[in-house]
């Protein structure tokens, strides 16, 4: 691991189940770097062990065996609590369903992150305010989830997730629930943060436009890292192509 690595994954396995229920072995030897300020995408047919990673990555599970290691710090050798510290402070979570608290206003969601650090209330405002302008959503600041569009809780929920300025950000299909119009408005967005913040992104998709965005995409299959495939100098447009090609060739 050097200073240019965020995220190192070697030889991880996950096994379900084992005592009373049948063992089944979700990710089966997986060995995979991320480089600080890289744009990767996992994709891979239901069941093959994408959301599995994405949980061992969020700290929200442990591999069977193996290691995962973020920005330097081996996740094994953390407690319960040390884990939920550091995802507080290094991970910024964009899901499909949104996961805002409906009780709550705009404010109120992009506020508990800092809450639970114990962020001082004037800093909070001034990193809120600076999320809300780069976000685009400062008109949004005090109305309730039930009153914002999908589109609208899509950049709420971003808000949230990089208030904290995260080093890492993991996204699970951010794309799923919108519209093609939202969809490529939030993808415009991860890619921006991407480069303007240099946050590095891991992004877990079903979705070939999604896909587009990222510089290399990691093809999982069966528990196993089949083929990667990078963007390199092609446009977008060109990569969507490739990776729909992909996709056909080794469904
Ligand atoms: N808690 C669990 N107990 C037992 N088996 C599980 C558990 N979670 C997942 N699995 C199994 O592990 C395999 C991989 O599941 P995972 O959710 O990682 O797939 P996925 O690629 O994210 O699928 P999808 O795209 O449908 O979300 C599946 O066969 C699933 O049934």
């Amino acid at each position: 691991m050097n200073d240019h690595t965020i995220v190192e994954v070697s030889g991880v396995h996950k096994v379900y189940g084992g005592k009373k229920t049948a063992a089944y072995e979700a990710l089966k030897g997986v060995d995979f770097k991320v480089n600080t300020g890289e744009f990767v995408g996992i994709m891979g047919a239901s069941g093959s062990g994408k959301t599995t990673m994405l949980n061992l990555l969020a700290t929200l599970d442990k591999p069977t065996s193996g290691k995962v290691v973020i920005n330097g710090q081996d996740l094994s050798q953390l407690s319960e609590n040390e884990l939920s510290e550091f995802r507080g402070q290094k991970l910024g979570f964009i899901f499909q369903d949104f996961s805002l608290l409906e009780t709550l206003t705009t404010r109120e969601n992009i506020e508990m992150p800092l809450d639970l650090q114990g962020v001082k209330k004037a800093q909070a405002n001034e990193m809120i305010k600076k999320i809300s302008q780069q976000l685009s959503i400062e008109t949004l600041l005090n109305q309730y989830p039930s009153q914002l569009s999908g589109g609208q809780k899509q950049r709420v929920a971003a808000a949230r997730a990089l208030v904290n300025e995260p080093q890492l950000i993991l996204a699970d299909e951010p794309t799923g629930a919108l519209d093609s119009d939202n969809a490529r408005s939030m993808m415009d967005l991860l890619e921006e943060i991407n480069r303007k913040n240099q946050v590095s992104i891991l992004l877990v998709t079903h979705d070939p436009f999604s896909a587009s965005y990222c510089q290399r995409i990691m093809m999982i299959k069966d528990g196993k890292i089949g083929r990667t495939i990078e963007k390199d100098n092609q446009s977008r447009s060109e990569f969507y192509s490739m990776i729909l090609n992909d996709l056909g060739t080794y469904r």
